[in-house]
């Protein structure tokens, strides 16, 4: 067995070094509190830092993504880049001292009642030691990024090139000339369709379901904003149901038309709460989809050797795949707790 340590803590344990947890740990430093903050990785930010790609921006106006206490430099575009995000969040925890314990997983949090005290066992990604940290509370800042979602495609093995998921994609270089089958239709499908035809590439999305997609900005307004104005006067389903009018407004109403029916059930905002499904605000796939530079197709059945025969019959040739298939939170795994109440932030607005 590694060795293990104990190391007791004067204040919070919070886990993750994401903007969530930082700011959690700048909040508590600016009222005197000490915290500890534990990540797996070796950097703050890591999501951004690591597992995203190159063109990527914040694409909800910058006064919204700002964390408390420091607003983003005014020299900033309304949208910043990922680079701008991180150098942001790098000066943002140097300037409220915090200083993330990095390379410690962590893989169990108890509470214990006997003691009144959390015991969160974290392991050193370098040398397996394990370490015990004990302390009054516990701040979970893992997000909902943790993990990849990678679905378990049949014939998978026969397929003959690289099948990738998007968190290691940086950019459609490599994909020169290539066909491309990008699984999956959320935010991260869309942008990398985009790119992918942005260096010359030739990719088809799988979409196999409901899909809301919403423009980014209307007459120069944000749609967020407006979706974040409007709550505050009427219920959130009837916020949704102007953002669709809306949206079939300004993004042209053959979007079902195109292979991009909108979900049965739910409106863009009531599905985010509900499933954590963020809707697509379009930054210029749809006008690619409608000029046929982004083929649309259904459910992938299964890959084969030069492509991947879909639920509809047909076939589609690719050279490459890539899984945009999402992610999901790794709390379950280690949080050994039976009642949790969750929040909805959006509801919590209105
Ligand atoms: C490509 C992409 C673009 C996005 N763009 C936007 C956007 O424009 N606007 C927006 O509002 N949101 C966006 N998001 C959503 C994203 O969730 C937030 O931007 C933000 O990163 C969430 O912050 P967080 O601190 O909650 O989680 P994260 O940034 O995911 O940070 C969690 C941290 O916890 C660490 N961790 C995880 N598990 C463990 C463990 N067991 N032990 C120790 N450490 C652990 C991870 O290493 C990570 O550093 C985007 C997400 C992606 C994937
Ligand atoms: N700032 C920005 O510009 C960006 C922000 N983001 C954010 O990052 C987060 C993650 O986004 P993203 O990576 O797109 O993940 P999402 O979870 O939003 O989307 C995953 C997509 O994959 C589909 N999918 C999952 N499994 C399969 C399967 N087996 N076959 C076919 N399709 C499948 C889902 O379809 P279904 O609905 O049918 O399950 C869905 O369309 C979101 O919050 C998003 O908003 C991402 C990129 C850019
Ligand atoms: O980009 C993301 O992942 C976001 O989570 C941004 C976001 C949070 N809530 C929303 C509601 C509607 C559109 C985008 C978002």
């Amino acid at each position: 067995m590694m060795a293990s340590r104990t190391m007791w803590v004067n204040g919070p344990i919070i886990v993750g070094a994401g903007p969530a947890g930082i700011a959690a740990a700048a909040c508590l430093h600016t009222r005197g509190v000490p915290s500890v903050v534990l990540d797996r990785d070796d950097c703050l930010a890591s999501l951004w830092q690591r597992r995203t790609y190159d063109r990527l921006r914040l694409h909800l106006p910058k006064h919204f993504c700002q964390l408390p206490g420091m607003p983003f430099p005014d020299h900033y575009p309304e949208y910043p880049t990922k680079h701008q995000f991180v150098a942001y969040l790098q000066s943002y925890a140097a300037a409220f001292h915090v200083h993330p314990r990095f390379r410690q997983s962590v893989v169990s949090a108890r509470f214990d009642h006997a003691a009144g005290l959390w015991r969160v066992q974290a392991s050193d990604q370098d040398t397996g030691v394990t370490t015990e940290y004990i302390g009054r509370w516990l701040v979970v800042a893992t997000g909902e990024n943790a993990e990849r979602v990678i679905p378990d495609l049949d014939g998978a093995d026969s397929f003959k090139g690289p099948v990738t998921h998007v968190s290691e994609y940086k950019s459609g270089e490599p994909y020169k000339g290539k066909r491309v089958l990008v699984v999956g239709c959320g935010n991260s499908g869309m942008e990398v369709c985009l790119d992918l035809c942005d260096h010359g590439a030739r990719p088809s999305m799988v979409v196999r379901d409901g899909v809301h997609v919403l423009p980014r900005e209307m007459l120069g307004v944000a749609t967020f904003s407006v979706a974040v104005f409007l709550l505050r006067f009427l219920p959130l389903r009837v916020v949704d149901r102007l953002l669709v009018l809306l949206a079939g407004l300004f993004l042209g109403g053959d979007l079902a038309r195109l292979g991009l029916r909108r979900p049965s059930h739910g409106g863009p905002l009531e599905l985010k709460n509900s499933k954590g499904r963020t809707p697509v605000l379009d930054i210029g796939a749809l006008e690619k989809i409608r000029a046929g530079d982004i083929k649309i197709v259904p459910g992938v059945k299964r890959l084969e050797a030069g492509g991947a025969e879909l639920v509809d019959g047909r076939f589609v040739a690719a050279d490459a795949v890539i899984l945009a298939t999402g992610y999901h939170s790794n709390v379950p795994q280690w949080l050994k707790v039976t009642n949790l109440i969750m929040h909805t932030p959006l509801e919590d607005a209105h």
